[in-house]
């Protein structure tokens, strides 16, 4: 038994001994290649390991695509570099190869730490790196892990600290950072920032400096994006020392044609934004056997066209993601959908950037996004790795002609399409049935209205997004909603708040015209209106004032459009003239109840109030007192001062009582507006792709992602089923030395069990 220990420990001197030759050749490799004669096509030709090799043709990546042959030569001699590509051209390999390669031939281990760190800006995007990560790197020894936010710091610490290479979301990963015992980023080799444009926009900007104030400055820095929207000095202050620039021309010199995949076929209709969604709706029943993502402004105008669209059944399965879902939800529909093969995706921005979807057929802009850089994310979840892809953009009249000259400065020149008349045809009457039946509905019609024009409102550019045009009358109708519900902006004119003040004076208007049930009917002047639409009215009043007494009884609780705007009123037409003066009621039955009122209080005149005394005999409240009572109690003078004394007490008193109250008050609302400010900002962060500060945790080693996900203790986590899986080289775990390659670990059937995977030291 010794003489076999001992023979296997000379193995293993051995092996470590033609290890190091073997990283030192390759090292010689790298330094003899010449980035600018060599012609690699394909990975084999690169001085990469073994190990990598392997993983990278089992997972049949053999071919390079032209970012990787530009950019991983380069990565491997360890400068930092700057590297664009376009959307699906395999940015993710060409810079996880190189974060394999230094870690191997530095001969990483777990206990030397963190040796790289990779930052993305949203969670799927993470988790999509890590998946990639764990396919090419299944034959290499060392660890990595996802934290994407969720579990507590606690809970993830002790894992953090075996860990190699660390992905995950900025905010994440500097709350790790920040913690006594965090992250300890000393020996830190690599540092990669996927979407960098992203990662620096607004927002972001602050935690990344702090994360890169946390590193040591001799790392090597990788940034990659398909788009540069930020100037390369914003690039630069992650210091970037003598860098390499990749790519960065095609995307920066619009000279050298589109920024969008030549196999992209771009496609826009004009289309008045009250038939947006009856093309939409149109354009889904006639695409029924495609894979299409549909991409909307806002998480409420997700929800509520996935909801009414679901109702009205196109005949094509319908999904939706944003970022207010819960982590295990948005996975859970990045897998189904992934795995769909017709199928309708609506989304927000927030898996705009970097998802790979395999073979999405079309992709729908049905709200125009922010910029053009928006855009080329977004088309490009199709038309990837060379396969073709259609996109189409629905613009408003308003916005065509500013969006086309932004498109067209990037060489994008999509071409026009019209809409067949005969294809057209309106679901307004179906969703304005639906709204009427259901609530719930017509409330996240509300919201996804208000958040539309919101998204209209905060648009930076003004010569697309034009706020003063909207047709929000029309727009609401299209949404099956009776009018425009109200929405007051912060920041209103004179004028216009004194129009609001105006409206203070509707309890008495609303009074006069209750119906018997209560519920204000709204008039329209001189408009025929059937008794349906009387009910819908009633019914959508009730609606939303209930939400409307929730959103204003706690501040808050409000969600992010309250910060600047409210939804001031429920009753969607008012006719000011008819404002601040008493309203003769106009129905036969409000005139009826109104008199009946008037009638009922001088029928009984006016009252008298009565008090009783201990023997119950009645007194009228004021009782003048008899001349010598008075006198008794001494002169009219000193009984005055008593009084007035007394009085004062009384009301220094009561004074003292209401300033406490009122500084309760003011604590308590001051208390409020920061915690509405505190869920203000998370809400931005978590909400279009910044989600770092979300609930979700993923390490490795805990064995099972969405056990992370879900529960809050360690101890809800279940055992596994366990499978024994061997090396492919070893076909029998009978032999010692072939027993070494045997792990054991859970069958990687999803992102949790190849999250499993990783955390087991695999040997190369
Ligand atoms: N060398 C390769 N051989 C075969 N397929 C590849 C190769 N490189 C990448 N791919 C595939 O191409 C697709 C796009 O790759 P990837 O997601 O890395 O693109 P990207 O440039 O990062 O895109 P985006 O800018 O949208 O994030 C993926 O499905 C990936 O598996």
């Amino acid at each position: 038994m010794a003489k076999k220990h001992k023979l296997s420990t000379v193995a293993r001197k051995v092996l470590r001994e033609k290890e190091d030759q073997y990283i030192q050749e390759l090292a010689n490799r790298i330094e003899e290649y010449d980035t600018k004669t060599s012609k690699a096509t394909t990975f084999r030709e690169l001085p990469i390991s073994e190990a990598t090799l392997k993983g990278l043709r089992e997972s049949a990546f053999v071919k390079m695509t032209e970012i990787q042959k530009e950019s991983i030569p380069v990565s491997l001699k360890g400068h930092d570099m700057l590297a664009a590509a376009k959307t699906g051209s395999g940015k993710t390999l060409a810079f996880l190869i190189p974060v394999v390669e230094k870690l191997y031939r530095e001969k990483w281990t777990e206990f030397d730490g963190l040796g790289a760190l990779i930052i993305s800006p949203t969670r799927e995007l993470a988790m999509q790196i890590y998946e990639v990560l764990v396919k090419i790197g299944r034959h290499s020894s060392f660890s990595a892990g996802l934290v994407i936010g969720g579990k507590d710091v606690k809970f993830e610490l002790e894992r953090i600290s075996r860990i190699n290479i660390l992905i995950g979301t900025p905010g994440r990963i500097l709350q790790h950072m920040d913690q006594a015992v965090g992250l300890n980023t000393s020996n830190l080799q690599m540092l990669v920032l996927d979407e960098a444009d992203r990662c620096l926009d607004m927002g972001f900007k602050k935690t990344l400096d702090a994360i890169v104030n946390n590193l040591p400055p001799s790392r090597q820095t990788l940034l990659f994006s398909a788009t540069q929207s930020q100037s390369i000095a914003d690039l630069a202050r992650l210091s970037l020392t003598d860098y390499k620039s990749v790519g960065t021309a095609d995307i920066l010199n619009p000279a050298d044609g589109p920024a969008t995949p030549e196999t992209l076929q771009q496609s826009y209709i004009t289309v008045p934004l009250p038939d947006k969604l009856d093309i939409l709706f149109s354009f889904i029943k006639t695409h029924l056997k495609t894979k299409m993502i549909v991409f909307l402004s806002s998480s409420k105008q997700v929800h509520f066209v996935y909801e009414t669209f679901r109702k009205m059944q196109p005949g094509i399965s319908l999904m939706h993601l944003h970022g207010r879902q819960k982590q295990t939800a948005r996975t859970e529909t990045l897998d189904k959908f992934s795995r769909a093969q017709h199928t309708c995706l609506f989304a927000t921005d927030v898996v705009a950037r970097g998802i790979d979807f395999p073979a999405v057929d079309w992709v729908i802009q049905a709200d125009c996004p922010e910029d053009v850089d928006t855009y080329i994310h977004r088309v490009g979840r199709c038309a990837r790795y060379g396969k073709n892809g259609k996109s189409l953009i629905m613009l408003t009249p308003q916005e065509e002609e500013g969006f086309l000259k932004r498109l067209e400065r990037r060489k994008i020149e999509p071409n026009k399409l019209t809409i067949k008349q005969s294809k057209r045809k309106s679901i307004k009457p179906q969703l304005q049935s639906l709204l009427f039946k259901d609530p719930e509905l017509k409330y996240l019609g509300q919201k996804a209205f208000i958040s539309y024009v919101r998204s209209i409102y905060i648009q930076k550019d003004k010569e697309v997004f034009k706020f003063d045009e909207l047709p929000t009358e029309e727009f609401a109708n299209s949404l099956g909603l009776p009018g425009a519900p109200k929405i007051k902006i912060k920041g209103m004119k004179a004028a216009e708040k004194a129009k609001e003040l105006k409206n203070t004076s509707r309890q008495l208007l609303s009074l006069s015209k209750a119906n018997e049930d209560g519920e204000i009917v709204k008039q329209k002047a001189k408009e025929v209106r059937t008794k349906i639409d009387k009910m819908f009215d009633r019914r959508n009043q009730t609606v939303l004032s209930e939400h409307y007494l929730n959103i204003t009884k706690a501040q808050a609780e409000a969600d992010e459009e309250d910060d600047f705007m409210t939804v001031k009123r429920t009753d969607h037409i008012l006719n000011e003239d008819e404002l601040p003066q008493l309203i003769a009621p106009t129905s036969k039955r409000a005139q009826k109840k109104a008199l009946s009122k008037k009638a009922s209080l001088s029928s009984k005149g006016n009252a008298t109030k009565l008090k009783f005394d201990e023997e119950g005999h009645a007194h009228p409240v004021y009782e003048l007192e008899g001349e010598e009572e008075f006198e008794k109690r001494g002169d009219a003078e000193s009984q005055k001062r008593d009084y007035l004394s007394k009085e004062t007490q009384l009301m220094t008193k009561v004074d003292e009582d209401d300033k406490l109250i009122a500084k309760e008050k003011r604590q308590e609302k001051k208390r409020k507006r920061l915690e509405a400010i505190r869920r203000e900002m998370e809400a931005a962060m978590e909400d279009d792709s910044n989600d770092e500060e979300g609930p979700m945790v993923a390490t490795l080693g805990t064995g099972n992602l969405s056990d992370d996900m879900e529960s809050d203790s360690e101890s809800e986590i279940q055992p596994r089923k366990r499978t024994r899986f061997a090396d492919s080289d070893s076909d029998s775990d009978s032999d010692d030395d072939n027993k070494q390659q045997i792990i054991e670990m859970a069958a990687p059937e999803t992102i949790e069990d190849l999250e499993s995977l990783t955390s087991k030291l695999l040997s190369g």
